[in-house]
């Protein structure tokens, strides 16, 4: 059913580089489209806000805004567009900004709006800016209100073109958690274009490789990160990126108890509540493999897993995909010598324990996996079906 998801092709040619690419992404979280400078990200997300028109398909939640006989123009295309740089109105203040999408957007509209003004405040944190000149915030500042505005026009699509780029990285950090607390509480469809591995992990849930105009891959990202035909696996920081879920905190020191796939991982972390879905980043540099449980060691997390195959890393390396539990469970990799491989003599579809060194919440809670289904408190949008 096309209802659910955005399904987009697009085919032609700018100048010398060809774009042939399609794809498709849920109507809910953070689709990142990822890849390397000039593969054709950008021009996408132009295809797909009808700013560039080139020959193919898209339709949105079921509705068809190209095709062979139907091109929508931009202004009816209900999108918010967040650029790298914010291009705010300088004589206006953040509320004015903000209140510019709103009232056009609310403009004969019957009932009341999706995301409303109070709510966007409170998403990013806007309250204390209200009243000051775009000439006055800082960069992550300005893209905070960037956002505010682009939500504030009621899209039923968020297109973000490398929103983060502009900042330095102090700056990324601060505004992180805003677009992860976006993630987790709007049920709107995000596509981000990134070629920021780290900015990926943290945000995305699904992931279109692009690369040279075409896609690569597509799908979920703790499979794509962990799939080894794929540039990721080979990659020094390579990491998998996992969903777990709170299950509580040890009364003794303090550590957040999670469950991953019915087993338990233990990490250092922040307030979080109990069932509160989390994202867990491990680096295969991280992970350790042994052919029985270990026991009297320093390593908190020891998970049981099987080897699915495994991958050339380099002279002396290899890296390991591994299937948790009995390998139908999410994906892990460990970056392992050859030597230990040879020693232990691993092979694809050995039972093994995986030693966690370093697993560290990659996103603020409640950001991953799409958990944020209809009726849940924390869903503030509620975008209307067509
Ligand atoms: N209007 C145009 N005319 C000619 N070539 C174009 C046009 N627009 C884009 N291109 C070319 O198409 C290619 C893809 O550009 P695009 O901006 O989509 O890449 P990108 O993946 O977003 O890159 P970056 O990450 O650097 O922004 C580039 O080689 C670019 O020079």
């Amino acid at each position: 059913m096309s209802g659910d998801r955005i399904e987009a092709a697009f085919r032609g040619k700018l100048g010398t580089f060809s774009l042939d690419a399609a794809f498709q992404a849920p109507m809910r979280g953070v689709t990142a489209l990822f890849g390397p400078s000039g593969c054709g990200k950008t021009t996408l997300l132009r295809c797909i806000a009808g700013l560039q028109r080139l020959e193919g398909r898209l339709s949105v939640g079921g509705e068809i805004w190209q095709d062979g006989g139907t091109f929508l123009p931009p202004h009816r295309r209900p999108i918010g567009y967040v650029f790298q740089e914010a291009s705010l109105f300088a004589h206006r203040s953040v509320r004015g900004n903000l209140l510019y999408g709103f009232d056009r957007a609310m403009r004969g509209r019957d009932g009341p709006p999706a995301i409303g003004f109070d709510e966007v405040c409170d998403l990013l944190g806007l309250e204390r800016l209200i009243d000051r000149s775009p000439r006055h915030l800082s960069g992550g500042e300005r893209q905070r209100v960037s956002l505010g505005r682009a939500l504030l026009s009621q899209p039923r699509l968020l297109l973000m073109d490398e929103p983060l780029s502009a900042l330095d990285a102090m700056a990324k950090q601060e505004i992180l958690p805003y677009f992860e607390r976006l993630h987790a509480r709007l049920a709107l469809p995000i596509l981000l274009v990134s070629h920021d591995i780290a900015e990926v992990e943290r945000l995305a849930d699904r992931l279109v490789l692009v690369r040279g105009g075409r896609v690569e891959a597509e799908g979920w990202i703790n499979d794509l990160l962990t799939d080894p035909r794929l540039p990721f696996a080979g990659t020094r920081g390579t990491a998998a990126v996992l969903s777990a879920r709170v299950l509580g905190r040890e009364a003794g020191d303090g550590l957040l108890r999670l469950d991953l796939d019915g087993q338990t991982v233990l990490v250092a972390a922040g307030a979080v509540a109990p069932g509160a879905p989390v994202r867990l980043r491990i680096a295969a540099a991280d992970v350790s493999l042994a052919l029985d449980r270990p026991s009297r060691s320093t390593i908190l997390n020891v998970l049981h897993a099987r080897i699915l195959a495994i991958a050339e890393a380099g002279e002396t390396e290899v890296v390991v995909g591994l299937g948790l539990g009995g390998g139908g469970g999410q994906r892990l990799q460990a970056r392992i010598t050859r030597r230990s491989l040879a020693a232990l003599e691993l092979a694809a579809g050995m039972d093994v324990f995986a030693q966690i060194k370093g697993a560290s919440l990659a996103a603020a809670p409640g950001a991953p996996n799409l958990e944020c289904n209809e009726g849940h408190p924390s869903c503030a949008y509620r975008p209307e079906t067509p």
